[in-house]
């Protein structure tokens, strides 16, 4: 039987613990006020054990650590599962990792994090020259290259039944896999394809959880030390784990550690990354304690109610602030005319839709073309040394911008690998090159911002290693590669900028996805013609995430919630009724 809880309520920390709780009912809050009470009351944190605390992004983490502040010191280990991972199994025990003639998996001197899937050319070359015979070179084809790469990205490892795990092409992926005759891929080959690049060190982030299944089930007693590392382990947004990750939690949980899981099934919104969200509504350990906070401290009456007509679940949420607030509005008509209309009454207004597409057309509707200017750019240049290398030097200055020291440094490091004389560049003077450069970029950064690309690398970047014993890590533009040469004099470093803020999660244009765990005063929902269903005919517990994707992207406002619509046929006012309607 569930317990009812409220955000303040404390609990016994010997227990496994399981919460659900609808959106803005003070889940992150209760969460922090939980870590700061186990810091206090706990007799199982030695000197060297923490708490492990979850959070579905790096976002999120952020805003944990701030909630936590000075208490968290060396006791709180906090971020995504990712990062988790990394850090303390795929680091210290990568070394365990064989392939068949029992040579290390992963180069481990050179790795060093775990990062988005960028293919690179030159591995794909390679890998299809052995693995699918020179005859599929047909797939480097101008017009088919770009949604090649888009399908080798969009494997994800799946957890099967017999317990292993396999490749498995994300299901909007099949339609263009089809529509360029991708050959049927084979377990071997794409295992084949992702150690060209674990030879290199590099791990992509999708990897990190394959790595860390296949360490602890070749090597079990890896649990045993991280349990005595972690004796609890809490999670955020569970709803939207994945069985790998589950298979993990009850692993740590049958050891030592005491588990809490914390979610909404009817937020979960990640289904095509593989989540599954049966795993937390059947979650189970032993002894494990079920809470449930009914009140949403975020959101109006008026905003609750609404949210309450498309939620037909047991959870009824009670809105604890109890203010009428206004009614939410729909506005009928063109996106852009609806994005004006809010903007006025709010400039700070979150502004979120279902697919990056339209995030686009909001945003940068004179400059579209800029949406996809790194993918162009790598697609041009065959040279992936100095596509990342450029790449890294722009993005790493804008991070300094939005003061993400840690992060900037850790892009900046990875430029820097041998000296001029061949030997290896040591950690430590890593991160002195990569401070020097980051401060001189940055204090070029307006002077850089009209520099075309060429420019910029061929002449600031050497100019700026020169002053260090290194080798270059990048061989300088030429008219030899006569596409990338016009496509480097073309665009500037601020095109690459734009570019960069398109793909950037912290705008107040985003995807409902990127929205997810925050929320703003004011919210326009923009729905594009396809999701009108999903309003009027909700399915909340559908397998598929579409209703629930409006979901939460509604559930994010505080104050003032609006939806804009393309148009409104007259039999579809009854989820409107209590609604404000306005044709704009
Ligand atoms: N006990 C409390 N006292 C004051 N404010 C609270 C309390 N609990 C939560 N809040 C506030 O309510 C809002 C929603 O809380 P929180 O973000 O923790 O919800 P959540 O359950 O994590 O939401 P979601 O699942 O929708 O992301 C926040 O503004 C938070 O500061």
């Amino acid at each position: 039987m569930e317990e009812k809880i409220d955000s303040n309520t404390t609990i016994h920390i010997e227990q496994h613990f399981k919460i659900i709780a609808g959106p803005g009912a003070g889940k992150t809050h209760w969460l922090t006020n939980h870590v700061k009470n186990v810091l206090q009351n706990s007799t199982r944190l030695g000197r060297t054990a923490k708490i492990a605390c979850i959070t579905y992004t790096n976002v999120a983490s952020e805003e944990i650590r701030l909630r936590l502040g000075e208490t968290v010191g060396e006791k709180v280990e906090i971020g995504t599962i990712h990062n988790f991972l990394y850090k303390y199994i795929v680091k210290p025990y990568g070394f365990l990792l064989k392939d068949e003639e029992g040579i290390n998996l992963i180069n481990l001197e050179k790795m060093d994090g775990h990062d988005e899937h960028i293919p690179n050319i030159s591995i794909i070359k390679k890998w299809i020259d052995s693995e699918l015979g020179r005859r599929r070179f047909y797939l480097l084809n101008d017009d088919r290259i770009e949604r090649f790469l888009q399908c080798l990205k969009n494997f994800d490892w799946i957890l099967e039944q017999d317990d292993c795990l396999n490749f498995q092409l994300r299901s909007e992926y099949k339609k263009t896999a089809s529509n360029i005759r991708l050959p049927k891929l084979t377990q071997k080959q794409l295992l084949t394809y992702k150690k060209y690049y674990w030879n290199k060190g590099q791990i992509h982030h999708e990897d990190v959880l394959y790595l860390a299944y296949r360490i602890l089930k070749e090597k079990p007693s890896v649990i045993k030390f991280l349990s005595y590392k972690f004796p609890y382990l809490f999670i955020d947004e569970f709803q939207d784990t994945n069985p790998i990750q589950t298979s993990i939690v009850r692993r740590l949980a049958a050891e030592k550690t005491i588990v809490g899981v914390i979610g909404d099934s009817t937020q979960s919104i990640y289904k095509f990354q593989g989540a599954k969200r049966e795993d937390f509504e059947v979650f189970e350990l032993n002894e494990l304690k079920e809470y449930y906070m009914p009140d949403n401290r975020r959101s109006t009456n008026n905003i609750v109610k609404f949210l309450q007509n498309i939620r037909d679940d047991e959870l009824v949420q009670k809105a604890k602030k109890n203010r009428e607030g206004a009614k939410v509005t729909v506005l009928v008509g063109d996106q852009s005319k609806a994005l004006q209309y809010v903007s006025k009454i709010d400039h700070k207004a979150c502004v979120l839709a279902r697919n990056n597409e339209t995030v686009r057309q909001l945003k940068y509707s004179s400059t579209q073309e800029l949406g996809d200017l790194w993918v162009r750019s790598r697609v041009i240049d065959s040279n992936f040394q100095r596509q990342m290398f450029i790449y890294y030097a722009v993005f790493a200055v804008e991070l300094i911008e939005q003061k993400k020291y840690e992060e900037a440094l850790s892009l900046m490091k990875k430029i820097f690998n041998y000296h001029a004389n061949g030997s290896k560049i040591t950690q430590k003077k890593k991160r002195s090159f990569a401070i020097q450069t980051i401060e001189r970029l940055y204090s070029l950064r307006n002077q850089n911002y009209k520099k075309t690309l060429y420019e910029y690398h061929n002449v600031t970047l050497e100019e700026i290693l020169e002053r260090f014993d290194v080798e270059s890590p990048s061989a300088k533009i030429t008219k030899r590669g006569k596409k990338f040469f016009e496509f480097a004099n073309q665009y500037t470093y601020q095109h690459m900028v734009q570019s960069l803020r398109l793909q950037e999660d912290e705008s107040l244009i985003r995807t409902i996805h990127k929205a997810k765990g925050c929320e703003f005063n004011t919210v326009l929902v923009v729905l594009e013609k396809k999701n009108l269903r999903y309003l009027f005919e909700p399915k909340i517990d559908s397998i598929d995430d579409d209703t629930r994707i409006l979901y939460v992207g509604f559930s994010r406002a505080k104050e003032k919630l609006y939806i804009n619509i393309p148009y409104l046929a007259d039999d579809k006012h009854s989820i409107l009724s209590e609604c404000e309607i306005i044709d704009i």
